[in-house]
């Protein structure tokens, strides 16, 4: 599966502690990230991850493309819900796009979580079902 890791400069220090516990799962799936975002994963935990833009650059709406595209099939989003951001009609769009395709999407830890264990126990294997590739 294809799986974005997203989070806000506030949240990014969880995504790495979210990342480093469940290192074993995502490990086995091909990760995508925004710029900043994804520097820090690879840095700090090792894995290998396709990083786009910096959010604020145009990041979300490359991973929104690949939502468009059914060329995604799980975001995990750490938002920051108590700092502005200044591109945040992308990241609305961006939740938006999950939304319009079904694409499972966590923006807090805890939904992720569930997330990651639901991935791990099959129940988004139906993202395969409908032609999707690996
Ligand atoms: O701003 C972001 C998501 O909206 C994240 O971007 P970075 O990973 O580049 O910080």
């Amino acid at each position: 599966m294809k799986i974005a890791l997203i989070a806000h400069d506030r949240k990014k220090d969880n995504l790495i502690q979210f990342v480093i516990a469940y290192h074993a799962i995502l490990a086995q799936h091909e990760l995508y990230a925004t710029g900043t975002t994804g520097q820090r994963v690879i840095d700090e935990t090792g894995l290998s991850v396709t990083r786009f833009r910096s959010g604020p650059l145009g990041g979300d709406q490359q991973i929104g493309a690949m939502i468009a595209n059914n060329d995604m099939d799980m975001i995990i989003f750490f938002r920051d819900p108590l700092t502005a951001q200044p591109h945040e009609p992308d990241v609305s769009a961006l939740i938006r796009l999950c939304d319009v395709y079904q694409i499972p999407l966590a923006t807090n830890m805890g939904t992720a979580e569930v997330l990651l264990k639901g991935l791990q126990k099959g129940y988004i294997d139906w993202r395969l079902i409908e032609g999707r590739r690996n």
